[in-house]
């Protein structure tokens, strides 16, 4: 007798993930959006004025409308903006039926109109098929990195950071990630491949800090590092001076976006509403003061430092910038940034609040406190004294309310150091820092300098990370991508490395000198979670001297030193035509493309190179141009590109994206009735194999 065959497949008893009916996670729906102590302790704070309170809360009950930000190098970002503003995203917003449609508008406050916020929710943009093409737009782009998906408020504090190019960068809280991507854009804006500045990310949370890696990495930049540490106590870093000795680092803007209760955010997250408790507030107090305090003293004296919560709470805001200026008020002051934000609709900040108990009992001094809270309630939550007000300006700050302009709850203070902090700098010094310095000019002997049995080992080990492993000057793969490429000489290859000691190096990352000096100096005391963009990959081709092709992700910043032989400027209509077919097994053949690439690659060895597209842009200098690292083969042309970037280029080429732009209602629906016919086939199936066993 023949074995029996089921004719039943796997696929049949396993429901598909999206007709799976889970209820492991409570729809936002089922949420109810109240909670009395909440109503009480606002209104008796006067966060807003009487008649606008209701306006506060019912804001605050509705959910968030979409918004994002173009980035990009000026050409693209001026691209972008002409597809945001032009025919393509009208037409997404269209709703067949409807004749309303939503309303689009760049937020004034944000230079270039690259801010822009939608009359729609994420949430409709997600559910509703109209919007299909819309969400498609935004997910690719994202990916891509030409737009990212940040809420309105949480651009405010990289904005007022004022960023320029050589600016050293601290991001003490950083995961997720999103102000951290704003501050490498903002670091890159004014186009340099490889800007003399940097951005150190940190964050307390491991898990969290594997977030931000993926948002830096969305930035291709050279010039990030990720760390992890407890920000209050983060240790000094030190940086190398030409002399070859060390000094610590002072860094010239900081960004201190502090764990908060984040009841701003309740239009975005209202579970919140149920959890909500004014103690909340007082448990964070001291944790955010630490870490601001931390922050100032790890700053340059004329440098900024940003603090932000999106709490209302002014036990988190207010309360935390007095106690820093009631202590460093000789050293630090508030900066007025008004004029910054043309058009931003905000409060100042309050200069004077109550201090609320768990069970709403609200005090307006220490003294006053119940006994039973003192361990809760501090002395330095309190505002400053009625005569004292304006010493300390604390209506300098900005607190953004949900329903002035549709956003989230926000706070936002900039403060500017105005002298070293002495005492307190000198006693927070880590112990490592004296053991080795150099008694006569109290700055760190240069590790490097030293004969290798002479180094303190440092590094502790258990860190998860593989090794940062840095180009010395011999390295052996380097003769063959310098000479493939023609490098030029003033490119520094030990800012080249890889993740492994030993084996073959898979992927070479690039790092900007100053993020490398950083990592070898510091990688004894600071957790590097990950730096470095991806510039080189192996790919062991027989066809190619050299096994190294190039990445697109390090491409802008190696783009100047690679030399002209392997640079292929391609026309609009080849770039699409490569853009269309960049299936490796189904290249296009290099004799059909136009007649100038024909010549172009006709000399050209077979390999790894950079095509190059330009654009001229009505309205502004400069051009659009495009890198892209591309595959001379036998006989075809490749480009190597994403399935995201394959759609965001074409969709600047005005190219055909039909193929990409799936709209996943009709998928589901056509799946759903695919899943049913399989189970009918199956079922068929099933009913033959009965009627051959019977047999
Ligand atoms: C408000 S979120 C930061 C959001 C982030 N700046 C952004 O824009 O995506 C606060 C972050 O602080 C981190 N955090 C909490 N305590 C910290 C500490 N002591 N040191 C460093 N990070 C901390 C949390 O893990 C969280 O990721």
């Amino acid at each position: 007798m023949g074995k029996r065959k089921t004719g039943f497949r796997k696929s049949m008893h396993k429901p598909k993930k999206h007709l799976q009916n889970s209820d492991e996670r409570k729809p936002y729906t089922d949420i109810i959006k109240e909670n009395e102590k909440f109503i009480q302790y606002y209104k008796t704070q006067k966060v807003c004025k009487d008649e606008e309170y209701d306006e506060f809360i019912t804001s605050l009950k509705t959910d968030l409308p979409a918004t994002f930000r173009i980035t990009g190098s000026k050409g693209e970002a001026k691209k972008m903006l002409e597809i945001v503003q032009g025919q393509f995203i009208k037409d997404c917003l269209k709703q067949e039926e409807s004749e309303q449609k939503p309303n689009i508008f760049s937020l004034p406050w944000y230079p270039d109109k690259l801010a822009w916020q939608m009359e729609l929710t994420r949430k409709d943009i997600r559910r509703c098929e109209a919007y299909y093409k819309l969400h498609n737009f935004l997910i690719s782009e994202t990916e891509h990195g030409t737009i990212s998906r940040q809420e309105t408020v949480s651009m405010i504090p990289p904005l007022v950071l004022d960023v320029q190019s050589h600016h050293k960068i601290l991001d003490m809280c950083a995961a997720p990630g999103s102000k951290t991507a704003q501050l490498l854009e903002l670091l890159h804006a004014q186009g340099d491949p490889i800007p003399t500045g940097y951005v150190i990310a940190n964050d307390v949370d491991n898990k969290r800090c594997y977030m931000l890696v993926h948002q830096a990495k969305r930035l291709n930049s050279p010039c990030v590092a990720v760390i992890n540490h407890d920000s209050a106590v983060l240790p000094n870093l030190y940086e190398s001076l030409p002399d070859g000795s060390t000094q610590q680092v002072s860094f010239d803007r900081i960004l201190c976006d502090v764990p908060c209760s984040g009841d701003g955010t309740l239009r975005k997250n209202p579970d919140i509403w149920m959890k909500w408790t004014p103690a909340n507030a007082l448990n964070l107090h001291g944790i955010q003061y630490r870490i601001l305090k931390r922050g100032i003293e790890l700053l340059k004296v004329g440098g900024r430092i940003v603090y932000s919560t999106c709490s209302i709470n002014p036990v988190e805001n207010e309360s935390v910038i007095h106690r820093i200026l009631s202590e460093l008020g000789d050293s630090v002051e508030l900066v007025d940034v008004k004029e910054m934000l043309p058009g931003l609709k905000y409060s100042k900040g309050m200069e004077t609040w109550l201090v609320g108990s768990r069970n709403l009992e609200f005090y307006k001094s220490f003294d006053d406190v119940d006994e039973k809270w003192r361990t809760t309630i501090r002395p330095q939550m309190f505002p400053p004294a009625e005569g004292e007000k304006s010493k300390f300006k604390l209506d300098k700050c900005i607190r953004i309310l949900p329903h002035q302009q549709n956003t989230g709850a926000f706070f936002v203070a900039v403060l500017r150091k105005i002298a070293p902090l002495n005492k307190i700098e000198k006693s927070l010094k880590p112990e490592e820092v004296t053991e080795e310095t150099d008694n006569n000019t109290n700055k760190r002997i240069n590790e490097d300098n030293l004969p290798q049995n002479q180094r303190k080992k440092r590094r502790k080990d258990g860190y998860r990370e593989d090794p940062f492993v840095f180009f010395n000057q011999e390295e052996k793969v380097w003769d063959d991508i310098k000479s493939f490429y023609q490098v030029d000489s003033s490119f520094d290859s030990t800012c080249l490395l890889t993740r492994c000691h030993v084996g073959k190096k898979k992927n070479i990352y690039l790092t900007s000198s100053a993020v490398r000096d950083l990592v070898l100096q510091n990688q004894g005391n600071i957790k590097f979670i990950n730096t470095g963009v991806k510039a080189f990959v192996r790919c062991d081709n027989k066809n190619m001297k050299c096994a190294f092709r190039i990445a697109n992700d390090g491409l802008e910043s190696i783009y100047p030193f690679i030399g002209e032989d392997r640079k292929v400027i391609i026309p609009k209509e080849d770039l699409i035509t490569l853009l269309l077919n960049n299936d490796p097994m189904h290249s296009p053949q290099i004799n059909t493309l136009s007649e100038g690439v024909q010549n172009r690659v006709a000399n050209l060895s077979p390999g790894s190179c950079v095509l190059i597209y330009t654009e001229k842009i009505e309205g502004i200098d400069e051009p659009l141009i495009l890198h892209l690292s591309g595959w001379r083969g036998t006989t075809s042309l490749r480009c190597y590109t994403t399935q995201h970037s394959t759609v965001h280029l074409l969709r600047l080429l005005g190219g055909d994206i039909s193929k990409y732009d799936i709209n996943k209602f009709k998928k589901i629906e056509e799946e759903n009735t695919e899943h049913k016919e399989e189970i009918v086939m199956d079922e068929k199936e099933a009913e033959n194999d009965e009627i051959i066993d019977m047999h």
